[in-house]
């Protein structure tokens, strides 16, 4: 028997086994304190661990269990795959959102997430996000500069995609939209023709597919063993990087020589015309600008704007689907509604599309915010996590976190509570449009109705100082695609009860991406 010990049958695994044990006893993640566990049951030989599982097959259920069982009590959400995350009641919410990064990241929970440090071809971009801050000011100070050529795209992209078919004829409306998204997001990105080469949009398409995927397996992966498991499973990531680079190369060096070339020689200024007005290009003026040769090295400006597109694509894509979804099935009246709307509002701009024209729809707006209350893919907010050394103490629950804990509110019932939003579960498309025609409440309150506003009650953007700095741009682009839908397509319209369901995987909440509807091109008198 003893003998039988030595065997490398039996020593391999049960040196896995001690290294497994005493590298969780030393590395083992934050110690997290005692709390009720979401997704355990009474009786569970290792609850946490089988919470987990559970959690990640029906996360709904925990969702909910967590605010109707354990409502403003903080609670342990495991979900295999994405951590234990300590989930604060609603009464944390205003807390969470007002701690800096300092104390609270969300950033390090997106890599965390991600697993960036694996899956980016440059981690120096994910520790140092720059083009975050393009986001924030140059993005969303062009948004009225650039409705012409949004405009313009998405024109182009719908009837690309979906023709002028006279009969009644099925898409798959989630396909088309992300090639929609895809097209118009990338026109501010890198500029026409590039926007319209096929080829480099579905390999954004398909980076912002396995990015997730790829992070998801790793964080499954014992942490030990990420680095070698991430070297084959990243290939697939790599491979994207590289042949992105190689399909955008040939419109980054001609920028890089011209951006010399204008400030070199005045007179090449006028010979080469205006610099492009595009995500690209304020790339390039921020690198020079910041005079680190590493940040203008072609690799690195692609990285850059694959990164972008991982942030824009799936995110819009799915808000615009869970839109026409909406739509298709509630009430004819409301889509006529709508267009009436945005009929209106174009005439008084001479049938022109800008920027003061479409805050002017505020129909339109609401049908989008509300669609997100319904469908949003947050369905726990503000995941962060904690900073400081020697953790922070809630207060409220009065619970004291370690570093490197990860803390999160509740969404998903929050944008479903009666108090908040009568008739919850009903898709009212003018509930916001509504209260802010109401004269007898206070414009600072109005105007917080919009879709990009958000609050403790909304977090489908996220809130606070991290809330999403690419909401300004989305909602513009995402009217604009609606409205040209809607003015161009009659939807067939099924009615209330016949919308597909959405799917949960693990925490997050998507359209159902095989629905079809059924549309044709509107004949307009
Ligand atoms: C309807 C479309 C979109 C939705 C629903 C959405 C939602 C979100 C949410 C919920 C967050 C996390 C905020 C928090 O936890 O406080 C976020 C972060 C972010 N979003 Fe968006 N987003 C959208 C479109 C965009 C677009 C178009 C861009 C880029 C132009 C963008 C760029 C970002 C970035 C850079 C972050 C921060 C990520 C980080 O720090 O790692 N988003 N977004």
């Amino acid at each position: 028997m003893l003998q039988d010990v030595g065997r490398p049958a039996l020593l391999g695994p049960a040196v896995l086994l001690v290294g497994y044990l005493v590298y969780q006893f030393l590395y083992g993640g934050p110690k997290l304190p005692k709390l009720p566990i979401i997704g355990a049951r009474k009786g569970d030989w290792f609850p946490l661990i089988q919470a987990r599982w559970r959690n990640l097959m029906d996360s709904k259920s925990g969702v909910i269990q967590a605010e109707t069982e354990f409502k403003d009590q903080a609670v342990l959400f495991p979900v295999a795959g994405t951590g234990d995350i300590v989930m604060l009641p609603r009464a944390e919410t205003q807390f969470v959102t007002d701690q800096p990064e300092t104390v609270l990241d969300m950033h390090a929970a997106v890599v965390e997430s991600m697993q960036f440090m694996y899956t980016s071809a440059n981690p120096e971009l994910i520790s140092n996000p720059i083009h975050h801050k393009l986001i924030t000011t140059t993005l969303t100070n062009q948004i009225g500069n650039l409705v012409p050529e949004v405009a313009d795209e998405t024109a182009y992209c719908l009837d690309r995609d979906f023709g002028s078919p006279e009969d009644w004829t099925d898409v798959c409306i989630y396909k088309s939209m992300l090639l929609t998204i895809a097209g118009v997001t990338n026109r501010v990105f890198v500029g026409k023709p590039k926007c319209r080469d096929m080829h480099m949009l579905n390999q954004t398409l398909e980076y912002a597919h396995w990015l997730p995927i790829i992070g998801q397996l790793l964080r499954n992966t014992w942490k030990p063993l990420r680095p070698v498991f991430a070297w084959f499973l990243t290939i697939p990531i790599h491979r994207i990087t590289r042949a992105f680079h190689r399909s955008l190369l040939p419109e980054i060096k001609p920028r890089l020589v011209a951006y010399d070339a204008r400030r070199e020689d005045p007179e090449a200024k006028s010979q080469l015309g205006p610099e492009p007005n595009d995500f690209l290009q304020w790339c390039i003026q921020q690198a020079k600008e910041m005079g680190d040769p590493y940040l203008w090295d072609s690799r690195t400006l692609a990285n850059r704007i694959l990164l972008v597109n991982f942030a824009a694509l799936h995110t819009s894509s799915m808000a615009i689907t869970a839109v026409i979804l909406e739509l298709m099935a509630s009430k004819q009246a409301y889509i006529d509604e709508l267009r009436a709307e945005i009929e209106g509002v174009l005439a008084e701009y001479g049938g022109e599309w800008n920027k003061r024209g479409l805050a002017r729809m505020e129909k339109l707006d609401s049908a989008l915010r509300e669609s997100a209350r319904l469908n949003s893919f947050v369905t726990v907010g503000l995941t962060r996590q904690v900073v400081p050394r020697d953790g922070i103490t809630t207060p409220v629950s009065n619970l004291h976190l370690p570093q490197g804990a990860t803390v999160a509110v509740p969404s998903y019932t929050v944008l479903r509570d009666a108090e908040l939003y009568p008739d919850p579960y009903e898709f009212k498309p003018f509930r916001f449009s509504a209260q802010r025609d109401d004269d007898s409440v206070d414009y600072v309150k109005r105007a917080n109705k919009a879709w990009v506003a958000t609050s403790k009650e909304y977090l489908a953007f996220g809130h606070g100082r991290t809330a999403c700095p690419g909401r300004f741009f989305a909602a513009n682009e995402l009217k604009l695609i609606l409205a040209y839908f809607i003015l161009n397509y009659d939807i067939e319209v099924t009615g209330p009860g016949s919308r597909p369901r959405n799917k949960w995987y693990g925490l997050i909440r998507i359209p159902p991406m095989e629905a079809k509807i059924r549309i044709r091109r509107r004949v307009k008198a």
